[in-house]
């Protein structure tokens, strides 16, 4: 044998010396929860560790993960249903809790990276993406929605915007509206690739916003499918989007390999609710080492090629980097 790989493996030295890939605080976006009220640190039972935070702790929260390098952070707001209609309006309210909770949080922090969620669904009664209209989710007028929602938040602060509803020529309406009011510099990550996937059930526990009938499937994508994610790249990348996102991450490893191969935009991973479920739920039971299987989950994303990635994790990471 002249062809030995174990040599390379044979020392930690040796072995952190061959190491391609690594993940850093830099790399994360940390998704937060925020709920009305004072004094508020509710967790959520089926993501352990994850809480639902007032503005007050909310804050106090930004400070611990700051002080741990996380710098980057994906809001989401759980609204009241009484706040909920058709039209999602509440979504666009200048002194709504996400604006407020965008505005506090930049006052107070204005190093930090905003992503914001743009998405009708914690605001929507119907809990879909879009306006329902006979059981069929309505695109064009839903992106005016989602411009006015973009719009308020880039006025509130954020630095970028997420739309995470999957409507056709989102991102070319939000790019136009936030031009057209003065907002160039706010930034557009695209949900681009995002599939119709069972693995956001806890993230719709936390925000109360599972869709009331039917499912996601006329927007969001089939699991089954690949080339799809390129025609959804492709359109992104004319519209003018800053940051391609795949979603879920961990189950489309490849999808974040093709859209790195194929494109040029920096690439993120979303590394969703149902995954860190997964993890969690197996490592209470003694069934994973959950920091091991933590730390393999988000290099393999990097692995595949994102540069970016959102982790209910981060902060755990961000305490085992400090350890
Ligand atoms: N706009 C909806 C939205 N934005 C982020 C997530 C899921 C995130 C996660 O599971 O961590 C979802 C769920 C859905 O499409 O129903
Ligand atoms: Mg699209």
């Amino acid at each position: 044998m002249n062809r030995r790989p174990r040599r390379n493996r044979q020392s930690e030295v040796i072995r952190n010396l061959v190491q391609e890939n690594t993940v850093g605080v830099n790399d994360l976006i940390y998704p937060i929860f925020i709920i009305e009220g004072q004094n508020q640190r509710v967790e959520i039972s089926s993501m352990p560790g994850i809480n639902r935070f007032s503005i007050d702790t909310l804050l106090e929260e930004i400070a611990a993960c700051v002080a741990l390098g996380i710098k980057s952070f994906a809001p989401f707001a759980s609204i009241p249903d009484q706040l909920k209609d058709k039209y999602a309006t509440e979504s666009h309210n200048p002194d709504g809790l996400y604006t407020r909770a965008l505005r506090e949080i930049k006052k107070n922090f204005p190093e930090v990276a905003l992503f914001s969620d743009v998405a009708m669904d914690p605001y929507s009664s119907d809990g879909h993406d879009g306006i329902v209209e006979n059981g069929e989710i309505l695109n064009d007028e839903t992106l005016e929605v989602l411009g006015k929602m973009a719009l308020a938040q880039a006025q509130a602060g954020a630095d970028v915007v997420a739309p995470s509803d999957m409507m056709d020529g989102r991102v070319g309406h939000i790019r136009r509206v936030l031009d057209e009011n003065g907002f160039h510099k706010v930034g557009i990550m695209s949900y681009s690739a995002k599939y119709a996937s069972a693995f956001y059930g806890p993230f719709r526990d936390a925000l109360s916003s599972a869709p009331k009938m039917g499912d996601k499937k006329t927007y969001q994508m089939n699991p089954a499918n690949s080339r799809e994610a390129l025609i959804e790249a492709e359109l992104d990348v004319a519209e003018g989007a800053d940051f391609l996102m795949v979603k879920p991450a961990l189950a489309y490893l490849d999808i974040i390999k093709l859209l790195r191969d194929n494109t040029s935009l920096p690439i993120a991973g979303y590394n969703v609710s149902g995954e860190y479920a997964m993890v969690k739920a197996a490592a209470e039971r003694g069934w994973v080492d959950g920091e091991k299987a933590m730390l393999e989950g988000l290099v393999s994303i990097k692995r595949a090629g994102a540069d970016i990635i959102l982790s209910y994790f981060a902060k755990e990471f961000g305490q085992y980097l400090k350890k």
